[in-house]
Parts: structure tokens; C-alpha cells; sequence
């Protein structure tokens, strides 16, 4: 068998995405990043019966004498909170990690995130390698080092940028992905091709069925696809005072969702589906793109499994103060990420609070 593919990450601390199946028991791949003697593997109840006990005795096998102690959070995004971080933050004291040990960070995005959040603030920044096991994780959440937890107040408010020593993505761990997932994290795969690789809408368009049944090597090139738009976006900047900003086209109305609901209702990849049509809606009310476009992207998504439309009962005006804490908002006002059309997005500020109401009304086309 073929090894691993690798997409390389540039920045001032490059580091690879290795994408295979197996990569989980590959003690050498784990190991190969490891400065010291101590390793915090950081999982969620789900994922930690399936795979923590391999990782951990791949990772003993490769690096005999390595202290491995594992850390164990409720699964899902209400455990993405300041309270989990601490007690993360917990198992490192009692494991007594040093500068140079290294957290694990095996699961989903609220692993990740809250995993890498840990590694940042302990002692000031130690190591992190991201074991994502879900697709989300693998084409987006894993890579680029945003770290957070979320606040009541809002997703992701707390947090750092801490970019991972490696990303190992085992795409055999994507045959244990409950189907709600699978579809999560293929609306963060069309992200991809809605901001900027029309192409790459082409390809997903063809290869839908492939991908809902989980075929394994149309999985794998969406994540190698997914991966190496990620990489080339935050190589070239990093900490988002630029283009990496379209990686956010969808969350604004995402994130408000999110917070409204609780962090209960939809999940994080469900909320960007609903999110980048109503951007995608946003960009035709201000008159930038095509009704056609928003039509094609809707019909992707909703070909997905993916819900298009903002759940029942959301008041518009709650949604709208939740936006006014977005992290991508201003002096000036709401920034958004809106499109001229499929593969074309850009940054857009000062958008009039009365066109995001318009897209927001309940029955809006
Ligand atoms: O990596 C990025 O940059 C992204 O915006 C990717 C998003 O899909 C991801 O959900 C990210 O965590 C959102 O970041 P935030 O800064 O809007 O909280
Ligand atoms: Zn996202």
C-alpha cells in the first residue's frame, strides 16, 4: 500500500498534514514530532473507547519510557467551555507536564479546539498534534491553529492562535462516523469550493453519492482537496488579517445560530451550511451575485443531508446582537463574507444591519 499523502503548512512554524488510513497505530508518524518524555492524550467519550487505548500504546511502543496519561470530556459542543479547558488543564499539572511534553488532541473540532487551547496556555505554548477522527476535524478544525472555547456570550470568544507540531488525519476512523457527522463535515468541504475553486463544486456535484457512502477514496481526495486550500490560505496568513477571513464565509449567521441555540441545536457543520446560503442570500440582496448561484449551492448542500434554512423560531434581532460580537466585526460595523458567485468570495464591511435582517425573515426567499 501507498504511504500517506502530506500537505505541507508554511508559516514560522511549518508543520505537515499526513492523510492514510492507519496513522493512528502508526507509532512512528505519532512520535515523530516528540521533543520530551510525557504526552497528554486529550479525547471525548466517544472517540477515547475507540481509539485513545491504540494511540496511547502505539505511542508508548515508539518512545519506550514515555510518560501517557489520558484526559476524557463529555462529547459535543457544550463541553467546548472555560470549565472543560480547566480541567484539561488539570490533567496537565497532574501529569506534571513539562515545556516539552506534548498534547494529543484526538477527536472532532471541540477536541481540537479545546485540546490546542490547552497546549497554548500551559506554561505559555507546549506542543499539540491534532488527531482529528471526523471529517470536520480533518479538512478544517485540525488545521491553521485556531484554538478556543466558546462563552454563552458567544462561539469561540476565548481562545489563541497555536498551530499544531503535525496533523495526522487516519481516514480509516472515518468508517465509525455516525452519518450526521459525515454531513457536517461536508459542509466545510463545499466551503472550500464556494469561496474560491468553482471546480471543486464540479467535482463534489459528481461525486456526492461516492461521498455520502462513505467510498473511502472519494473521502480521502475531498480531505486532501479540503486540506490543501486550507494550507495554502493560512500559510500565507496566518493569523487572519487577510484572506484567511473568507474561511469564515457562512459563520457569522453560523456562529449566531450556534450561540442562540444554546450550542444544543445544530452542529457547528449544519449551522455553516444554513450559514453560506444565507451569506450566499446576503450577497443577492446587496445585489453582488446571482440568484443561480445561491440555487446551486443550496442544492448541494441540501443533496448532503444538510439543512438550508435557519431552524424555526430564531428571533432575527437575537441572531443580529449575537453577530455584533462576531470577532470579524469592527468600529465600522458588521463584516461578512459574501461571494459575486460561486468560487468568487471576498470581505465585505459596513453591511447595512437592514439587509442581514432582510435574508433573516422567516418564509425570505
Ligand atoms: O480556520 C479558520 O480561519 C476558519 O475560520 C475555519 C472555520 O471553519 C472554523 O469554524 C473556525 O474555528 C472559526 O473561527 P472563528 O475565528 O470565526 O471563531
Ligand atoms: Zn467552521
Amino acid at each position: 500500500m501507498s504511504g500517506p499523502r502530506w500537505v505541507e503548512v508554511s508559516g514560522a512554524q511549518p508543520y505537515r498534514i499526513g492523510i492514510a488510513p492507519g496513522l493512528l497505530d502508526d507509532g512512528a508518524a505519532l512520535a515523530a514530532t516528540l521533543c520530551g518524555r510525557q504526552a497528554l492524550v486529550i479525547s471525548d467519550d466517544t472517540v477515547a473507547p475507540l481509539y485513545a487505548a491504540r494511540v496511547e500504546a502505539a505511542l508508548r511502543a515508539a518512545a519506550p519510557g514515555l510518560a501517557v496519561a489520558g484526559f476524557v470530556l463529555p462529547a459535543g459542543e457544550s463541553s467546548k467551555t472555560l470549565a472543560w479547558f480547566g480541567r484539561a488543564i488539570d490533567a496537565l499539572a497532574a501529569l506534571g507536564a513539562r515545556r516539552d511534553a506534548c498534547v494529543y488532541a484526538l477527536g472532532g473540532g471541540v477536541v481540537g479546539d479545546l485540546a490546542g487551547f490547552a497546549a497554548a496556555c500551559w506554561m505559555r505554548g507546549i506542543d499539540c498534534v491534532q488527531l482529528p477522527t471526523t471529517l470536520l476535524a480533518m479538512v478544517d478544525s485540525s488545521v491553521g491553529g485556531k484554538t478556543a472555547v466558546d462563552l454563552p456570550q458567544g462561539k469561540n470568544l476565548v481562545g489563541a492562535f497555536h498551530p499544531p507540531r503535525a496533523v495526522l488525519a487516519d481516514t480509516a476512523a472515518l468508517r465509525t462516523l455516525p452519518p450526521r457527522e459525515l454531513r457536517a463535515g461536508l459542509a466545510e468541504v463545499v466551503k472550500y469550493g464556494a469561496i474560491g475553486d468553482a471546480a471543486f463544486l464540479d467535482w463534489l456535484e459528481t461525486r456526492a453519492d461516492a461521498l455520502l457512502a462513505m467510498d473511502h477514496d472519494a473521502l480521502a481526495e475531498a480531505v486532501a482537496r479540503s486540506c490543501a486550500h486550507k494550507a495554502a490560505i493560512v500559510g500565507r496568513d496566518p493569523f487572519e488579517h487577510g484572506e484567511r477571513a473568507l474561511l469564515n464565509f457562512g459563520h457569522t449567521f453560523a456562529h449566531a445560530i450556534e450561540t442562540a441555540q444554546g450550542y444544543g441545536g445544530l452542529n457547528h457543520g449544519e449551522a455553516v451550511a444554513v450559514g453560506m446560503v444565507l451569506a450566499a442570500r446576503l450577497s443577492e440582496e446587496l445585489g453582488l451575485a446571482p440568484a443561480a448561484d445561491t440555487l446551486r449551492l443550496r442544492a448541494l448542500l441540501a443533496r448532503f443531508g444538510l439543512p438550508v434554512d435557519p431552524p424555526a423560531g430564531l428571533d432575527p434581532e437575537t441572531l443580529l446582537a449575537h453577530m455584533r460580537l462576531d470577532k470579524k466585526a469592527t468600529a465600522g460595523g458588521l463584516r461578512f463574507i459574501v461571494w459575486d458567485g460561486a468560487g468568487r468570495a471576498r470581505v465585505l464591511s459596513d453591511v447595512p444591519e437592514s439587509a442581514v435582517l432582510a435574508v433573516l425573515q422567516p418564509g425570505a426567499p
